[in-house]
This record gives structure tokens, sequence and C-alpha cells, in this order.
């Protein structure tokens, strides 16, 4: 006995706190971030202290998504800058200063997506979110062209169309209270579904069912990230997938069966010998799915991977417009005097019959561009974006991140940061005025992430967002039905509130309105 004593007091004691610099022991044996010139990390990069002596392992046990939600703005006021955790053998750096989002989003060895990325595989497949290295290179310069400018303008006309839906269904709810998330979920599921697949929803067969269980690739992925004990596959498999395979089964059936209809007609049109520039630009509607057929043609992909990217446009152009609508249009609500600043401003630089609303048009629009940053500063649609250091890696700042160490770019707290946006929690869209922007650090505000592996939708929802606006604001004025001091967000792949967000829709008096007979 007195043997073992002397070699847990001599040996193995020192031992461990030998091994306690280079690994954190008690949280499982993450290696520690270090600093290349031996210097002490914690004065660059403080460790966030946990609730246990296991480092951070059990520091969201038992919360719920706005719990969790509500744990991570509390780290970032305590801790002020960015942070390191270290929680069941993980190492995670928590970044919320732009200089480090900088580095991050910039260096070409970070563009590997986290390890929570993985949960939302079942759903997606390795489409352009997820996939890594060669496959997702090729799979981007291949997707780059279905957002080209002359493409963006097609889109044009299924928004000003969608728009004109949205604005009639509101009419049969005028001066209610509405939940608005319903109202914009639609209209970006009708938009995206059309744009990516190149059918109206409302003219398929199973659409309906498609819309209702769309959600579960949300689900999935929210369910597994909330418990640890389902980040083993083998536990998932076993414990929960079968609950989801059902819903998939009907999305991804979906999608496959229009795939297989258009490859038909796609095939018959690139037998008769039209150029990809021909069919683009001579064909009625352009649809996302003809580049990826074209690409079929040439042996660059096959059923399988268009399948992936069309449910991966799916769901990254669908629920984060629609979040990104609902913030904007409370935001429209509860601030009048700004409504009407947008209000006037799109009676002096938009043609009145909104037919004719194009891109460049679009462009006139400043200020509604200042507010909807403004709304994606304080709602950032996507609050975290992760990515794996997949070998060690050296940051410009010092800092050697060890292999499989995990990075969590918190877009909300960076977003929310006093050091580039005095008052944070006020809403000020005068803050994207030109003038009011000089010196701000370029990846403060990064609502779309940015580097390599930006949102390669960003132009085209913001085209689909202001469409939809300049359409409603023409027809009616907003009034508010939400206090936002109540909201309580919930932590998850997109923003969401747990509190309904409402508002009322009260007719302008007859000038303005869009005219319905040019689509009649
Ligand atoms: C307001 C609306 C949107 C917001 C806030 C948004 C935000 C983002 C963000 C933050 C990322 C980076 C994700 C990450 O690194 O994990 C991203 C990636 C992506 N987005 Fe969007 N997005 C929006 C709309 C769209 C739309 C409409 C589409 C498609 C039509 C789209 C397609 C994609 C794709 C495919 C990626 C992955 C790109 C890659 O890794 O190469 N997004 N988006």
């Amino acid at each position: 006995m007195w043997f073992f004593s002397l070699f847990v007091a001599f040996v193995l004691i020192p031992f461990l706190i030998h091994l306690n610099k280079t690994y954190h022991v008690l949280a499982f044996f993450p290696k520690r971030i270090r600093n290349v010139n031996g210097e002490n990390v914690e004065r660059i990069l403080p460790t966030l202290p946990g609730t246990t002596i296991f480092g951070n392992t059990f520091d969201t046990l038992g919360l719920d998504f706005v719990q969790t939600f509500k744990f991570f703005r509390h780290n970032a006021a305590i801790m002020k800058t960015s942070y390191v955790t270290y929680m069941g053998g993980k190492t995670l750096l928590n970044v919320i200063d732009a200089d480090l989002a900088e580095m991050i989003m910039t260096n070409t060895k970070l563009i590997t997506k986290g390890f929570f990325y993985k949960f939302i595989q079942p759903a997606l497949g390795e489409g352009l979110l997820i996939s890594a290295g060669e496959k997702w290179f090729g799979r981007r310069k291949m997707l780059t062209p279905a957002f080209h400018f002359n493409i963006l303008m097609q889109f044009q006309e299924i928004f000003k169309e969608e728009s004109l839906k949205f604005v009639k269904q509101l009419q049969n709810s005028e001066g209610e209270e509405i939940e608005l998330d319903k109202h914009t979920q639609k209209f970006s599921l009708d938009v995206i579904c059309e744009t990516a697949l190149g059918v109206k929803f409302d003219e398929c067969l199973n659409g309906e069912q498609y819309r209702k269980n769309i959600y579960v690739f949300e689900e999935s992925f929210n369910k597994r990230s909330q418990y640890p004990y389902l980040w083993n596959d083998f536990v998932y498999k076993t414990l929960e997938e079968y609950k989801y395979r059902p819903a998939l089964k009907i999305v991804h059936d979906f999608s496959s069966d229009i795939i297989k209809k258009k490859r038909q007609i796609f095939t018959q049109e690139f037998q008769s010998g039209q150029t990809h520039e021909e069919q683009i630009y001579q064909k009625k509607r352009y649809a996302m799915l003809d580049t990826l057929l074209r690409a079929e043609q040439e042996g660059l992909i096959d059923h399988a991977g268009i399948c992936e990217e069309v449910d991966t446009f799916t769901f990254e152009g669908f629920d984060t417009a629609s979040m990104s609508l609902m913030f904007c249009l409370m935001n429209l609500s509860l601030y009048p005097e700004m409504q009407q600043r947008c209000y006037e401003e799109i009676l002096e630089e938009i043609n009145p019959d909104l037919s004719t609303l194009d891109i460049a048009q679009l462009n006139k629009l400043k200020y509604l561009d200042c507010f909807f940053k403004e709304s994606m500063r304080m709602y950032s649609t996507v609050p975290l974006v992760m990515r794996t250091a997949v070998e060690e890696t050296q940051l410009p700042n010092g800092l050697i991140l060890p292999a499989n160490s995990s990075i969590m770019l918190h877009i909300f707290d960076l977003h929310r940061n006093p050091k580039y946006f005095a008052k944070p929690d006020v809403f000020n869209p005068d803050r994207f005025l030109p003038e009011n922007s000089v010196g701000r650090h370029p990846y403060a505000f990064v609502p779309f992430s940015a580097g390599q592996r930006n949102c390669i939708g960003q132009k085209y929802t913001m085209l689909e967002m202001k469409t939809l606006v300049v359409f409603i604001l023409k027809s009616f004025k907003i009034l508010p039905a939400v206090n936002p001091e109540t909201l309580q967000f919930k932590s998850g792949i997109i923003i969401r509130t747990k509190n309904d967000v409402k508002a009322k829709f009260i007719k302008r008096p007859i000038f303005g309105y869009p005219s319905p007979r040019v689509y009649m």
C-alpha cells in the first residue's frame, strides 16, 4: 500500500501535472492550444472557467436550446474576447473577434467544416455545405455559374411572382396579428423550389407532403447536437435515426423524382445540340438543376451527387431566407419612422409598375440595404459556423491549433461585439451608411460567412428578400405585435425564437398598390 501511495505521490501526480501542460487532463485529454514562442497562451486567448473540475465538459449538461443560446451569450459577455473551451476530449476555439475571424476565414487550411456538420449528413449527403477538399472545390466550381448575374436576372421574375402571391395572401388576413414565419417560410420554400428544381410547388403532386416534412433536416440535426451521447454514430443509428427515416424518405424521394423527370427533358434538349449558353438563355425558365444535369452529361457528377446538391440548396436557401425575412418584417413593424423612410425610398427609386422591378432598381435602395444589414446584424440567421483544423495549424497571431481542434465562429457575438458596433443592442440602420462604416473591421459583419466557404447564395437571397419587401411595403403598412425584449432565442443551425413573432398588415390607401393586371 505504501508503495502505491509513493508511486501516486512521486510518479503519477508529477507525470499528470507535466502532461497537463500539453493536454487538459481532466477534460479527457484534449490537446491544448499553444503559442509559437512558448509564451502564456492565456494572455492572447483565455480559457473559459469550467463549471466542474473537468474543464468545460459538463458546462452545457441539462441545458435546453434556449439556455444553450444564453450560455454562449453569457460567455461572450464575461470573456469580452475570443476564448478557448476544453470539453469531453475536444479543443474548441470560440471566436468573437473580427481579427481572429479574419485569420480563420481566410486560412486556406481551415476550410473543413466542424464535427457537428456530420449530424446533418443523413439529410444532405455530402453536398456543398458539408463536403471538403477536392470534392468541395470541384462542386463549388461547378455550381458558381448557377448564380451568375444573367441567371439572377431570370430568377428575379420568380421572386416577383412569388412576392405578388405573398401580398395577395396577406390581403386575406389584413389587420389580423399573423405569425410572420408561417408566411415567410411558404414564400422562401416556393422560391427555392422553383429556382433550384424548375417546378412550382403547388403544381407538384406531393408538394404538400414535402412542405410538412422538410423540417426533418433541422430537427434531426438539433436533437443530435443537443445530446452528446448521440454524437457517437453507433448510438445514434441504434437509438434515434429510425425516427427520422420516414420523413427523410419523403423529402429525398420528392427531389429525386423531379430530378429524374427533368433529366428526360434535359437529355432531349442536349441531344438536339444546344450549347449550355443557349439552354440557359433561350429556355423559358432556367433552374440550378440544369447546371447539374449539364455537368452530369459531361461525367462530372452522378444522380446521387445531384440529389445531395439539390437538397443542400433547398435546405440552405429555405429557412435562412425565411428567418431573415421574418426578422426584417418584425423590425419594420417595430420602427415606424424607419419603415416610412424605406417606403419613401421605394416610391422615389422604384418604377410604380412592379412588373418592371429589376436588379438595377433594387440596387438603388440604399437605405433598405442598410436596414437589411442592421436586421441581419442583430438577428444573425446563422448564429454559428464551425471549422476543423485537420492538421496542426499556426495562425498569424502565433497561436498553434492542435490537429483535430474545432473552431466555433460565433457570428451572433461578433455582430454584437461593442468593439465594432457602438451600443450593439440598439437597432440603427444608419450605422451601415458608407460614412459611418469607414474604418470598421471587414470581418465584423459576416452574416454570410466570408472567405472561400462563404455563402454561394448571398446575392440571390438579397434580391429575393428585397423584392418581397418592396412588394409588401408598396401595399401595406406593417404594425407591431411583438415586444422584442421578450424574444427568447434558441440555439441551433438557424436562429429561432421560442415565442411567435407576429405583426399586423394594414392596406395602404390606393397609391403604390402593385398592378395585378401585369401578372394575370
Ligand atoms: C439570408 C439568407 C442566407 C444566409 C444568412 C446564409 C448564410 C450562410 C452562411 C453563414 C454560410 C456558411 C456556412 C458554414 O460555413 O457553415 C452559408 C453557406 C452556404 N449557403 Fe447560404 N445563406 C443564406 C441563403 C442561401 C441561399 C438562398 C442559398 C442557395 C440558393 C444558400 C446556399 C448556401 C450554400 C450551398 C452554402 C455552402 C457554401 C460552401 O461551403 O461552399 N444560402 N450560407
